[in-house]
């Protein structure tokens, strides 16, 4: 039983082992999963926790992605409203005051607006604020900080000072409270009448005064052409009224009438150039009004906060102000000349047929003001005194009328008897080829010489004699009409410009008496022929020397003053008298007040501008154009380059007929040679007469060289005598040049000379090769030529030979160095001269030249003058003619 037992209880003992055991396991199981759960939960709930901050961070990131974009956007937007506000206010508007200078707006560019401060955006760079003010509308200043408020009104009013040219902002300060201290540093502008201050009362005379502006400068100036003048100064580049600045510092409230006109002048200055900078009165909202609040901590412009710049430093404010009324004070400055000249593409394309219109300069209204010749009017005066800019107001007439008719059209002819050579450059130069295609004559240095005034107007009177001729031959009597009826003929309208035409006139002497006639009758006929005269004056006197003939007179009913001109206008017209510089009274009523206009006259005259415009018409010149012929008082011709000289030549046979001896270039419109026939004829001598050498000898050595170019090699003489040591050089050099043909005689000689020629016109039968006895200072032989020479004295041979010569091709051309010594070996002083068939005067006055040796008594009007002579020839002149010598030939 124990056994049973026994075995029960190991069979119970290992039962509950095993089951024991399993339990064991089943727990450690259990165990283990539990570890497992709770790891498990531990760590669902340490990610359960860190979810929130993995979207935090995320959130973040984004936002800060959004910050930077955002941030670099406004950096890019302050950027490039920074550069906009650059160019909108270049320069003087905008630059810091430490580097801050005057920067006047182009003349057609809008002056834009002006910075006071910056735009506060923070985390960008500044960015200007701006407030327009000029040619865009007002500005109305508030806030509690008076010193703040007080300091924007220097900047605003500075930088746009600076952006316009000097005297083109005026301002007007009304101040009741510090009685003009609140622009006490614009003072200066007011010696320049830029800043006018109105006292307490006086607002509402300002007002009105701006309104009146505003009505004229609709009314007259934009005209219903233009809406505003700012269009006008973009369309036509010119700014013909100043911008008008008030500046209205408080004050007691406003009567009706003072805010109807302010509120008209908000509504409409702008377009007018006038506008408001007002503190202390309030301004109707509007578009134009730009509204700025300085509060302590907190400016704000139209809304915007900003952060206002210091005021300009007071010394950069007057120092400014200084130098733009001392630039104003001096005198506007030059209208550009370009101004005058038409579109690039319309240059010559005006027809001259009813006339010729030009513009002149600006009027007052920045319209231009033209000049006309035709009919009527068809002549002008000018009348100016020295340095007011007559001869560049003349420069500026050509060249505006030069570019727009062509040469075929217009032409001038120009003369100047004030000393100068500017106008010189319209004839080719040395220094410079190009010439005024238009012009045909210009007269420079001819103070002394008026007979070349004279020359111009005989020209005239024939071409006018020409056309004439011409109108009567197709029964026509204008201009307009000869060219219509002859389409192919050449018929310009001449434009003849005489400065300083008083000295044409001055004396009572032949020249004047018929430089005023033909004067009187080229102005009375020239206006339907297109023949117009232009006379510039500087002193009255020209004009008092005109004002003798009233019919003269009449006929200039253009005048023209300049800056001072007395007596060009008419008696009561003093409008000249008040003329800023630069400027003329263009008058086309003979001078009476309705007919004035006033004009600012471009600078035309100087080297370059006018270079531009002559270089630019030469390259447009006609193939075929030729320069104009430039007469120099001061110049000596020269007889290789004389054109009658270049045209002698010798037959191909036997001897001329009748060979000229050129003498000198004639004081003429062509360059022409003073020529003395020698033909087989009594008297044909010549007498050189005067104790000038060289000029005796150069008359000599043209006669002598334009003689031998008539004859081939022998076949004719040439015998040169010369008797004075001083005259030997240019002797000589002549008898070595005329080699062969020429003998040479002196002193001691010349009686051989005598013997020989006059012995040989006594014998019949003698061969007739042509003579020429050229005898220098042949006075000084008298004592050799008083002894015997072959049958006869010396001087009884001299005398036969004058006598008897001519008419065998022996002619005598003698120098003598004074009358009375000529008349001694003619004879003594009752002998008779008709040998002397020419002679030419040197400093010998005219008087000495009387009986029997010229027409009439008194002898001609001359006085002797350096390097002139007047030359008489008995077979063809009734007056003596005014010649110069050619200069030396070598
Ligand atoms: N419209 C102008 N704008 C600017 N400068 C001018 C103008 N007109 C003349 N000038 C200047 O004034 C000076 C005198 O001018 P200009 O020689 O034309 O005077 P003028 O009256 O002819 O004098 P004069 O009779 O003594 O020769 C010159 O230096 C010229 O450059």
């Amino acid at each position: 039983m124990a056994d049973v037992r026994a075995q029960l209880v190991t069979r119970v003992r290992g039962m509950l082992s095993e089951a024991l055991g399993a339990t064991r396991n089943r727990l450690a199981d259990a165990e283990a999963d539990l570890a497992a759960g709770r790891d498990r939960l531990t760590r669902v709930r340490r990610a359960a926790a860190a979810v929130p901050e993995r979207v935090g961070a995320q959130r973040d990131r984004r936002l800060a992605e959004i910050d930077a974009r955002h941030a670099a956007r406004i950096a890019e937007l302050a950027r490039r409203a920074a550069a906009a506000a650059g160019r909108e206010a270049p320069g003087a508007a905008s630059a810091p005051w430490d580097r801050w200078q005057a920067t006047p707006a182009g003349r057609s560019e809008p002056p834009g607006a002006v910075r006071i401060g910056t735009v506060r955006i923070t985390g960008a760079e500044p960015v200007p604020a701006l407030v327009p003010l000029l040619d865009a509308g007002h500005v109305h200043l508030a806030g509690s900080d008076r010193e703040g408020v007080a300091a924007v009104v220097p900047a605003l009013l500075l930088r746009s000072v600076g952006r316009a040219d000097p005297g083109a902002v005026r301002l007007f300060g009304y101040d009741p409270e510090h009685l003009g201290g609140g622009l006490a540093g614009f003072a200066p502008l007011g010696t320049a009448g830029l800043l006018t201050f109105v006292g307490p009362g006086g607002l509402g005379r300002l007002l009105d005064d701006l309104v009146e502006q505003i009505r004229r400068i609709n009314e007259t100036v934009l005209a219903g052409e233009y809406a505003t003048l700012r269009e006008l100064a973009a369309a036509t580049g010119r700014r013909p009224e100043p911008w008008r600045v008030a500046v209205l510092l408080g004050g007691d409230e406003l009567s009706r009438h003072e805010r109807g006109q302010l509120d008209r002048v908000v509504r409409t200055g702008a377009a007018c150039g006038v506008h408001l900078v007002v503190r202390g009165i309030d301004l109707p909202d509007g578009p134009t009004v730009t509204r700025v609040v300085v509060d302590p901590d907190d400016a704000r412009i139209g809304g915007l906060p900003v952060a206002l710049d210091a005021p300009p430093p007071a010394g950069l404010v007057t120092e400014t102000c200084r130098e733009v009324a001392s630039r104003v004070n001096a005198g506007p400055p030059p209208a550009p000349f370009t101004d005058l000249l038409p579109p690039a593409g319309d240059y010559w394309r005006e027809d001259s047929a009813h006339g010729l219109t030009a513009p002149i300069g600006e009027g007052p209204h920045g319209r231009p003001v033209l000049l006309t010749l035709g009919d009527y009017p068809p002549h002008a005066l000018i009348g100016g005194p020295s340095g007011t800019g007559k001869t560049n107001l003349i420069f500026a007439w050509i060249g505006a009328l030069a570019a727009r008719y062509s040469p075929t059209e217009l032409e001038f002819y120009l003369l100047d008897f004030k000393e100068g050579v500017s106008f010189a450059r319209f004839a080719q130069g040395r220094r410079d080829p190009s010439w005024l295609p238009h012009m045909r004559l210009v007269g420079i240095n001819v103070n002394t010489d008026r007979e070349f005034g004279l020359a111009l107007l005989r020209f005239l009177a024939e071409e006018l004699r020409r056309r004439a001729d011409a109108a009567k031959k197709h029964e026509v009597t204008k201009l307009a009409e000869l060219r219509a009826v002859d389409p192919t003929g050449h018929w310009p309208r001449i434009v003849a410009v005489v400065d300083e035409f008083q000295a044409l006139l001055a004396g009572r002497d032949v020249v004047a008496r018929e430089a005023a006639d033909l004067l009187e009758d080229l102005a009375r006929r020239g206006r339907s022929q297109g023949i117009h005269l232009v006379l510039a004056s500087q002193d009255v006197r020209g004009i008092e020397a005109l004002w003798g003939r009233p019919a003269l007179v009449a006929q200039f009913t253009l005048r023209i003053a300049l800056p001072k001109a007395l007596r060009i206008l008419a008696e009561r017209n003093d409008a000249a008298q008040s003329l800023p510089r630069h400027h003329a009274v263009v008058n086309a009523e003979s001078g009476l007040t309705e007919g004035n206009e006033v004009a600012r006259i471009p600078l035309a005259g100087d080297w370059e501008t006018w270079s531009q415009l002559q270089h630019r018409l030469w390259r447009m010149r006609p193939q075929d154009a030729a320069p104009a012929r430039l007469f120099d008082g001061d110049a000596i011709p020269r007889l290789a380059e004389a054109p009658d000289f270049r045209a002698l030549a010798a037959p191909e046979q036997g001897v001329p007929r009748s060979p000229v001896a050129l003498l000198g270039e004639i004081i003429d419109v062509q360059a022409r040679s003073a020529a003395l026939r020698l033909p087989r004829a009594p008297g044909r001598n010549l007498a050189v007469l005067g104790t000038r050498v060289d000029e005796a000898c150069a008359v000599l050595d043209a006669a002598a060289r334009s003689l031998a170019r008539q004859y081939r090699p022998g076949t004719a003489r040439f015998s040169i005598a010369c008797l004075d040591p001083d005259a030997d050089p240019a002797a000589r050099a002549l008898y070595e040049d005329l080699a062969d043909d020429a003998a040479w005689y002196d002193e001691e000689t010349v009686p051989e000379l005598m013997a020989e020629v006059g012995d040989a016109l006594g014998a019949p039968g003698t061969p007739q090769t042509p003579h020429f006895l050229l005898l220098y200072a042949v006075d000084a032989a008298a004592g050799q030529l008083a002894g015997k020479a072959g049958r006869r004295t010396g001087l009884e041979q001299l005398r036969r030979i004058l006598h008897d010569g001519p008419e065998r091709r022996t002619h005598v051309l003698a120098w003598w160095r004074g009358v009375a010594r000529m008349r001694v070996d003619l004879g003594g002083p009752a002998a008779r001269t008709d040998q002397i068939g020419a002679w030419v005067a040197l400093d010998v006055q005219g008087a000495e030249l009387g009986s029997s040796l010229y027409p009439g008594t008194g002898g001609p009007d001359w006085y002797p003058r350096p390097w002139r002579g007047l030359y008489f020839d008995r077979a063809v002149h009734r007056t003596g003619q005014v010649i110069i010598p050619y200069g030396p030939s070598r």
